[in-house]
Formats: C-alpha cells, structure tokens, sequence
C-alpha cells in the first residue's frame, strides 16, 4: 500500500520571519496520519527550514536542481548541496520552468537522474496546457514528458522517484481537474511506469497538483492512482496545508 505524500510548494513566495511562522503552524498542527508532509521552498530558505524542521515529522526540499554535479554554471544549484542542507525532496519540471526557462524533457530528465544520484528524491512534474488538452493530446504530452525520464534512469532508481500530474490549466487558477479526470491521467502514467516495471509501477507515487484545497482533496486523494498533492498557493497557509493532509485520512 502506497502512503499519501502531501507537498508544498512555495514558489517564489516568503520571508525569513513569515516563513517561521508557517513553519510553526505546520509543525504545531502536524498530526500523525496517512499522509506524509514535506515543504519545497526558495533555495535561501533551505538552511532556515533545516535548522526549524530538524528532528520533526515534516520534510523540505528544493524547487530546481542543476543537471550538473559541480563548476562554472552561475546561478545553479548541485543536487549534493541541496543533500548538504538536509533536502529529501526537490522539484523538477515544473511547468513554470517548463514554460519560463524553456526547459526540455531531456533536461529536466537529466535533472531528476542528478537528484537521485545524490540521494534525492526528485518531484518529477508532468501536465498538458488548456491548448493541448483541447486537442486531445494530453496523454501524448504528459506521457512524452515521463518517458523521457524513463529514458535515462536504471530500474531500482526509477522506483525511488515521486511524480507529480499538474495540468497547467488548473495551477492557480481554481479549477481543477475533477477527480475522474486527473485518475484517468495518473493510471496511464502508472501503466506506462509498468511498462518499464511492474514493481515500480506499484511503488511510485503519483501526486495531483492544480488547485488542490482542503475541500476538494479527499475526493481527489480517494482515486486509485492518486497518491497526494502538490500544493501551490494553499501551502502558504498551514490550515489550509495541514486541512489538505488530513483529506488522505
Ligand atoms: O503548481 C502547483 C504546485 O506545484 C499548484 O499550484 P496551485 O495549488 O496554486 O494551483
């Protein structure tokens, strides 16, 4: 039986002394159930969350990972530095750095295999726009988007990665994927993990990302092949992020 994973991802988003208290919040108002929970923040913000989240339940990672191990490429970050700052998670493929930096599925499948050789658990995001939905193409893009990752990691790597469905449709903008509709995604991304191996296939978790809030998560997490969320603008609150993972319950 997979456990729910429930993840925040801050984006750009926080300060040094608002970051404390949502960290608080969420550590004071964790209770212990069938999600486990974890925070992505602004690199500056690693050390901040190693040093307060430290010997509690709630994990933290990292929004990007640089394909590269070490040397001259300014700006980026090495997987073994995000380790060194106590990260199990970082994120990869968001569609904002799909979208905005122009990342390839090549890229960021080199990304997800830098994570895990450093011991990372990559958050491998996949997800189609309103455009390509419309034309049908949704599972085309989104399984093009995994089997590039497929591509390059060896079999028991690939069971320790996490990947996340988030139609950039549904990223903070309130609608979101009605349950049915997210499940028949997730099921074709497991199916196409199977192909590869059965084992990992029933390991890996598939989380839903997309406006995901504590009145819609229960009916999304009930879904088979929906295994937790990927929590954008409600994971700024730690009600609203704590009230997400008590719907796994
Ligand atoms: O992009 C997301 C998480 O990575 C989802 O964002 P929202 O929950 O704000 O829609």
């Amino acid at each position: 039986m997979r456990r729910k994973l429930v993840i925040g991802n801050w984006k750009m988003n926080g300060s040094l002394a608002g970051n404390s208290v949502l960290l608080r919040g969420i550590v004071d108002g964790h209770a212990a159930g069938k999600a486990d929970l974890a925070v992505c923040v602004p690199a500056p913000y690693l050390a901040q969350c190693q040093a307060e989240l430290s010997g509690t339940p709630v994990a933290w990672g990292a929004q990007d990972v640089s394909a590269y191990a070490a040397g001259a490429y300014t700006g980026e970050m090495a997987a073994s530095m995000l380790q060194e700052f106590g990260c199990r998670y970082v994120i990869v493929g968001h569609s904002e750095r799909r979208a905005y930096h122009h990342e390839s599925n090549e890229l960021v499948a080199q990304k997800a295999h830098a994570a895990l050789n450093a011991g990372l658990t990559p958050v491998v995001c996949v997800g189609e726009t309103l455009e390509e939905r419309e034309a049908g193409r949704t599972n085309v893009v989104v399984c093009a988007q995994l089997q590039a990752v497929l591509d390059v990691l060896e079999n028991p790597a690939l069971e320790k990665i996490v990947l996340a469905y988030e139609p950039v449709w549904a990223i903070g903008t309130g609608k979101t994927a009605t349950p049915a509709l997210a499940q028949e995604v997730h099921a074709a991304l497991r199916k196409q993990v199977a192909v590869r191996s059965a084992d990992a296939a029933a390991k890996v978790q598939i989380l839903y990302g997309g406006s995901m809030k504590p009145d819609n998560a229960k009916d999304l997490m009930a879904q088979l092949d929906i295994d937790g969320g990927l929590i954008g603008g409600a994971s700024l609150k730690a009600q609203d992020f704590l009230g997400i993972a008590k719907a796994a319950d």
